[in-house]
């Protein structure tokens, strides 16, 4: 299907929300260790207000750098839970996305946007509460020429995102999670959480080690 200039491809599936709800409690940087430290996006991109964080499943937009036609044409392809992952090529000299769009997103149930590109309007868009993750700001306006792609496999920061891809993201980033690895993932995920928790219990040992002889 094409919409004038913009190819849509339909033909993936999202996975279920109880996925999703899984892999809500647990930070980015542990899903991260719990994939051999793989799947993580560049550090470039990261919340555009603090304490933003989602997941969802990944409806991937290509763009051209600067250009925000596919974007807008992929509003109508939006299902509850889909966060927006969009391939801006990360250029630095137009926003891809502001409050007007980011407040449409929350309207069709988009858990949030991660863009790999910059954005505008972020004081708008903390106050409205919608996670999105960019490499950083311009108050430039986008063009809205197209083309571009929706539902297609796009790159971010560094890693390849299929539609319906698991993606979390938190204060410290964004990462990608592919559906088949979901079980895995959840499973390698508990046993770091534990560990974690050893790691802390240590620390509160070793505080009290060093309060006594201090
Ligand atoms: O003008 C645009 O397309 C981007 C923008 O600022 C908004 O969505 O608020
Ligand atoms: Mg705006």
């Amino acid at each position: 299907m094409t919409q004038d200039n913009v190819r849509v491809s339909s033909a993936w599936e999202r996975v279920e929300g109880q996925v999703l709800d899984q892999f809500r409690a647990h930070s980015v940087a542990n899903l991260g260790d719990a994939l051999d430290r793989l799947n993580i996006v560049d550090g470039g991109i990261a919340p555009i207000w603090n304490g933003a964080k989602a997941v969802g499943t990944a409806l991937p937009i290509l763009t051209v750098a600067g250009d925000n036609k596919a974007v807008i044409a992929a509003l109508e392809h939006i299902r509850p839970g889909d966060i927006l992952v969009i391939n801006a090529f990360g250029h630095d000299g137009r926003a891809i996305i502001g409050d007007n769009l980011a407040q449409r997103f929350a309207v069709y149930g988009a858990a949030g946007a991660v863009v790999d590109g910059y954005v505008r309007d972020a004081a708008i868009i903390g106050e409205l509460g919608v996670p999105v993750f960019a490499r950083g700001l311009t108050p430039a306006g986008p063009f809205k020429n197209g083309p571009g792609t929706i539902g297609e496999p796009v790159a971010i920061g560094g890693v390849v995102v299929n539609p319906g891809d698991i993606v979390a993201a938190d204060g410290d980033g964004v990462i990608v999670i592919p559906p088949h690895r979901a079980d895995e993932a959840l499973r390698a995920v508990e046993e770091i959480v534990a560990r974690e928790a050893a790691l802390d219990a240590e620390v509160e040992t070793l505080r009290n080690q060093v309060k006594a002889v201090r």
